[in-house]
């Protein structure tokens, strides 16, 4: 009998090294490249964020600005990819959609299996720009209005939230979308990051390793819970009915969306700021029904759940900022991918420069010792 111990959900293994991302979960802090995630937030962009992740410095002006006119030019996807996705069906899952078009895409590239790293960056750098067309061309065959083409004298927050509405948002606006990106570009070996990672790792292609991190992202348990977080407050529906709602939830132990996380065992400090702008824009507009709820239920899950070391994650309080940018809940994950686009991408660019196949293993606990029994004798 084996004592191999199990790492159930791969809960504390280190597989590799990165230079991206730290992360001290007791402590509540996170940083990219050593700077803190508020001050990234505060002064930086996403562009900025994105070169710096891919390219483990902060640029200089000049790089910055290279790098900006790298993502305005590429914004531009295949006729073709736009066609396609106007024949999905109207019911379509958004990151379903927006999977099948990455998917797409790839065998649209003559060169999607270059497998050198200035052939794997370009493909990542135009994807990062390319999700935002993507994603907003989505939206708006859903909505059943034709896709906006994406314009070169507006940064990618802003160009972002012109082809997904049609008119270009205020600098507050878009500024507001900026540091939503900047706060879920990265975030270490998440499980869409793992997920990536263990696609690249056989050496497969990029598009196949970005494909298959979206279909990673999507899940509830992950980028999933901004949606359902909006889901939940739209069952309970006022701050009357929380302390029901949720007093029931923890009754029955089921959980609470957007709480609770693999890593932080104290609060997640991009929910800290994303409390903050929340807070911001609720007190201008008059406070909005979601951020009242979502202060109770924080109430509530500080109160009966930190004894646990739940608290809230990033999902709790970005979909009433999203939603106070005039955006659907349906695509609350898909722009959770277009930050996290950057991450993927920088996080497979490093893997691959020293790779390794992925190959965990199981422990067998099956039957030993048997034999083929002929299907008429079973
Ligand atoms: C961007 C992101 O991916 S952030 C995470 C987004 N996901 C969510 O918000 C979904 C809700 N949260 C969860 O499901 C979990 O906290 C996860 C998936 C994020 C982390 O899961 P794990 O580290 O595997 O923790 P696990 O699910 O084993 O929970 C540990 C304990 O905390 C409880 N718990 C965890 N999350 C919650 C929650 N949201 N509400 C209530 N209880 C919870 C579990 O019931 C379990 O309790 P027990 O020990 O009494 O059985
Ligand atoms: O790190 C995780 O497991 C999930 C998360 O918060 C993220 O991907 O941003």
């Amino acid at each position: 009998m084996t004592t191999t111990p199990i790492a159930r959900g791969l809960e504390g293994v280190v597989f590799t090294e990165s230079k991206l991302t730290f992360i001290d979960g007791e402590k509540g802090i996170l940083t990219h490249l050593g700077i803190p995630i508020q001050e990234w937030a505060e002064s930086s962009s996403f562009e900025e964020l994105s070169y710096a992740l891919l390219h483990g410095r902060l640029p200089n002006a000049k790089e910055l600005d290279h790098f900006d006119h790298d993502l305005r030019q590429h914004r531009y996807v295949p006729q073709e990819l736009i066609e396609n996705i106007k024949l999905y069906p109207r019911r379509m899952n958004p990151m379903q959609a927006l999977r099948t078009a990455v998917s797409h895409l790839g065998m649209l590239d003559p060169h999607s299996e270059d497998d050198t790293h200035e052939g794997r960056y370009r493909i990542g750098v135009h994807l990062i720009a390319q999700f935002a067309t993507i994603i907003a061309a989505i939206a708006r065959v859903k909505e059943g209005k034709e896709p906006v083409a994406p314009r070169k004298d507006l940064g990618h927050a802003a160009n972002f939230l012109y082809m997904l509405k049609g008119h270009v948002p205020t600098e507050e606006e878009a500024r507001l979308f900026d540091m939503a990106l900047i706060l879920h570009a990265d975030h270490s070996m998440n499980a869409s990051t793992f997920t990536a990672i263990a696609t690249i790792s056989t050496l497969s292609d990029m598009y196949s390793a970005i494909t298959s991190a979206v279909g990673s992202l999507k899940g509830p348990l992950h980028g999933g819970a901004n949606e359902a977080v909006m889901d939940m407050l739209d069952d309970i529906g006022s701050l009357s009915h929380v302390d029901d709602y949720i007093g029931g939830k923890l009754e029955r132990k089921e959980k609470i969306m957007g709480v609770g996380h693999r890593v932080y065992k104290y609060f997640d400090p991009r929910s800290r700021v994303l409390r903050d702008y929340a807070a911001l824009v609720a007190e201008k507009q008059g406070k909005s029904n979601y951020y009242q709820m979502l202060e109770r239920i924080e109430g509530i899950v500080l109160e009966k759940l930190s004894a646990k070391k739940l608290y809230p994650n990033v999902d709790f309080y970005s979909g009433v900022v999203y939603s106070d940018l005039g955006i659907k809940k349906e695509f609350f994950t898909p722009i959770f991918a277009l930050a996290r686009i950057s991450g993927w991408v920088a996080s497979v660019l490093e893997y691959v420069e020293h790779n390794r196949l992925l190959r965990p293993n199981a422990l067998y606990t099956g039957p030993v010792d048997q034999h083929y029994v002929e299907i008429e004798k079973r």
